[in-house]
């Protein structure tokens, strides 16, 4: 006991001393770098696109373009990444950095309250914070799943990370926030170059494109596969004024021709293929290592559909780990929905060697699903996620219809109101569990990527057992009842058997 609690004041005067230096630091954190580190020897923070081929073979090969280009792609035709100057920021220790972040949590002072520019230095070191649009994104609550955990998987240590609890209601916002920002400045930097911002998408990335949009002042132009997404996520880019295209077509086909247009036209693109979405989507993964007080989950779950999420979380790790913010990596699971599984069929084909998998990979043809957001067939972040995976130790896992709703509904029923694709992250769990692949007391993430109320329609029809072909075991349907108090009272007397 003692010694708990001088190790607790001990730790409790860093904590301190660090947040003072946090603060003083806090005006201009480049020149305080510079005092510490011989200015021959200084580097100041800074980020550029570098092939993401460079990043897999840890070679780089100088091929490299700064944040202002208009530049998607790598000379080869790859993905790009966002590389960071790893020696700038690692002039500053650990404590440092984790103290700085932790000290910004929950301030007004802008844009630092926001939970992804709470750590700019690792996302857009350059950008002005005069440029930034931001909505005070991220910070979202790491929900201890108790009872669904100890009832429905005989779990300890299960949380949610309610990433859907934002702005627009997803995920989406943490990487939008980053480049509807760097858009504003290229905008300012070079006028004329950008006229507007587009993006494909299932309805998520479409809701969060148009409002940060909207409130910079950008115009926006979203192309929707028709009656393939909900009434919720539809009326967003209607309401927040961008053009939107509704295409007789699938996400797959939308994204091919959005790349078509953006390739042609000064319309920038905002898909998660343009990888300075996934420098906003990493902070989740820090947040969760802050929330647990720098220490590591054992496991992490995340719904896949384009594949870049789960890429993002890993670098979000990754940095924390080659920085010393914490001393392991969680092992990541993909969890994708049976209709739309083309990375679950290739890490199936592989047989459990990583190398094998982009040799078993082929693009498929997304059958509908309830997880609608994640109904993609040729996913642009496939390489990201293999490396993700590869690195980690990582599974692959799916769901039916069926069991994604019916996991969705029994946690639901612990006072989650998650959407399907939190229920095909959680289905992934459940059969996980049931493998004893992950233990009772293994400290489990599952990401929740949208919001409950996004996808109300096809709960309701789960809840009035209208899925041909679904027994919807977890069904609540309401009772209808007359205007007379036999009626209601009997109503009360058969559901508790009173
Ligand atoms: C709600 C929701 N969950 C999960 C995903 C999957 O994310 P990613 O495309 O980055 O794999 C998406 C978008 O694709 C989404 O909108
Ligand atoms: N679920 C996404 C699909 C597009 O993903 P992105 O991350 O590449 O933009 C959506 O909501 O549109």
């Amino acid at each position: 006991m003692q010694v708990q609690q001088k190790l607790g004041a001990s730790r409790a005067m860093k904590a301190s001393r660090n947040v003072q230096r946090v603060f003083a630091a806090h005006s201009d954190i480049r020149k305080e770098a510079a005092l510490r580190v011989p200015l021959d020897k200084a580097h100041t923070f800074n980020a550029k696109f570098v092939p993401f081929a460079d990043v897999q073979s840890q070679k780089m090969s100088g091929e490299t373009y700064s944040l202002d280009d208009i530049v998607y792609r790598s000379r080869d035709g790859g993905l790009l990444d966002v590389h960071h100057d790893m020696k700038a920021l690692a002039q500053y220790g650990p404590d440092y950095w984790r103290a700085l972040f932790d000290a910004r949590v929950g301030t007004t002072a802008w844009p630092f309250g926001s939970g992804v520019w709470s750590k700019k230095e690792w996302v857009l070191p350059g950008l002005s914070d005069d440029d930034i649009v931001s909505m005070f994104e991220g910070n979202s609550n790491l929900f201890w799943a108790e009872r669904f955990g100890r009832e429905a998987l005989g779990m300890t240590d299960l949380w949610v990370k309610q990433c859907g609890n934002s702005h627009t209601g997803s995920f989406k916002d943490l990487g939008m926030t980053v480049l509807v920002s760097q858009v504003n400045r290229i905008r300012k930097l070079k006028p004329g170059s950008v006229t507007a911002v587009g993006c494909a998408s299932t309805g998520d990335t479409s809701a969060a494109l148009s409002a940060y949009c909207a409130a910079a002042g950008i115009p926006s132009i979203v192309f929707l596969p028709a009656d393939k997404i909900s009434l919720a996520q539809l009326v967003q880019p209607i309401a927040n004024g961008a053009l939107v295209l509704s295409i007789d077509t699938d996400f797959d086909g939308c994204m091919r021709l959005i790349k078509q247009v953006t390739a042609e036209t000064p319309i920038y693109l905002a898909n998660s293929m343009n990888s300075l979405r996934l420098e906003g989507q990493k902070t989740a993964a820090i947040e969760i290592l802050q929330q647990f007080d720098w220490q590591v989950p054992d496991w992490v779950i995340i719904p896949g559909g384009n594949l870049g999420n789960i890429y993002a979380f890993y670098k979000g790790f990754k940095m924390c780990k080659e920085l010393g913010l914490v001393d392991k990596m969680p092992r990541l699971v993909c969890a994708q929905a049976q209709n739309a599984n083309p990375l679950y069929q290739a890490f199936s084909k592989a047989h459990g060697s990583n190398a094998a998998i982009k040799e078993s990979y082929e693009p498929m043809k997304a059958k509908t699903t309830f997880a609608s957001a994640i109904q993609i067939g040729d996913p642009v972040s496939i390489d990201r996620a293999i490396m993700a995976l590869k690195d980690t130790n990582g599974i692959v896992e799916e769901a039916s219809e069926e069991e994604l709703m019916d996991a969705a509904a029994r946690a639901d029923r612990t006072g989650m109101f998650n959407c399907p694709h939190t229920g095909v992250a959680l289905a992934a769990l459940t059969k996980l569990r049931e493998r004893q692949v992950i233990g009772p007391n293994d400290r489990t993430v599952v990401v929740s990527t949208a919001h409950g109320l996004k996808f109300t329609q096809s709960k309701v029809a789960y809840h009035s057992k209208q899925v041909p072909g679904m027994s919807c075991q977890f069904a609540n349907p309401p009772v209808q009842v007359r205007e007379d108090l036999g009626a209601v009272m009997d109503a009360i007397k058969t559901k508790f058997k009173l």
